[in-house]
């Protein structure tokens, strides 16, 4: 059990000190090339959610993030026992939520500088944080899905 919080802090931990990075060493703006036309470190601020949507609605974020927060390690508490994958997902959205969470309390928006193209669209600049959410999201869905397979599986026999 304890090592899904430890796996929640660590990917806030590593999400806290690549956006420092971001913010001691580039300009709001800057562009490093990673992999030419295809992916480059951006540094960028988002004072919404995802594509920049709700700008400067923190009070909304707030609660929002309170919720999933709270519904994440009721989660844990209650299934991550379950299985070591819905515990690692679960971990994963509980340590990107926080991670955002952090920077929406002390710089009022979030850091983002992974810059990716895809074809000639630009994804919206994201960060570790949102990574975390949306792979832990999926795994979560991955799990659900395959746990109602085998549950209707158990059933029938
Ligand atoms: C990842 C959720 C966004 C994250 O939610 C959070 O913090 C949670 C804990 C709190 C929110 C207030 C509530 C969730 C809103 C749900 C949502 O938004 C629908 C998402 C769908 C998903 C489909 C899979 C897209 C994903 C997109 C992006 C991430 O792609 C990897 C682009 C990210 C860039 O726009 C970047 O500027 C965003 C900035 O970093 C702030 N991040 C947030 O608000």
């Amino acid at each position: 059990m304890w090592r899904i919080y430890l796996i929640a802090i660590t990917v806030i931990l590593v999400d806290q000190v690549t956006k420092y990075l971001v913010v001691a060493n580039m300009e709001i703006g800057d562009r490093l090339t990673v992999i030419e036309s295809f992916f480059y470190i951006t540094s960028h601020r988002n004072s919404g959610a995802a594509w920049g949507i709700l700008q400067g609605q923190m009070g909304f974020f707030y609660i929002i993030t309170i919720i999933v927060i709270g519904f994440i390690i009721f989660y844990i508490q209650k299934f991550a026992k379950d299985s070591k994958w819905l515990g690692i997902a679960l971990a994963f959205v509980l340590g990107g939520a926080i991670g955002n969470f952090i920077d929406r309390l002390f710089r009022k928006e979030v850091v983002d500088f992974f810059d990716v193209y895809i074809g000639s669209y630009d994804y919206p600049i994201f960060n570790i944080a949102d990574s975390a959410l949306v792979v832990g999201v999926i795994f979560i869905f991955i799990y659900t899905f395959f746990d109602e397979r085998n549950q209707k599986r158990s059933n029938t026999k």
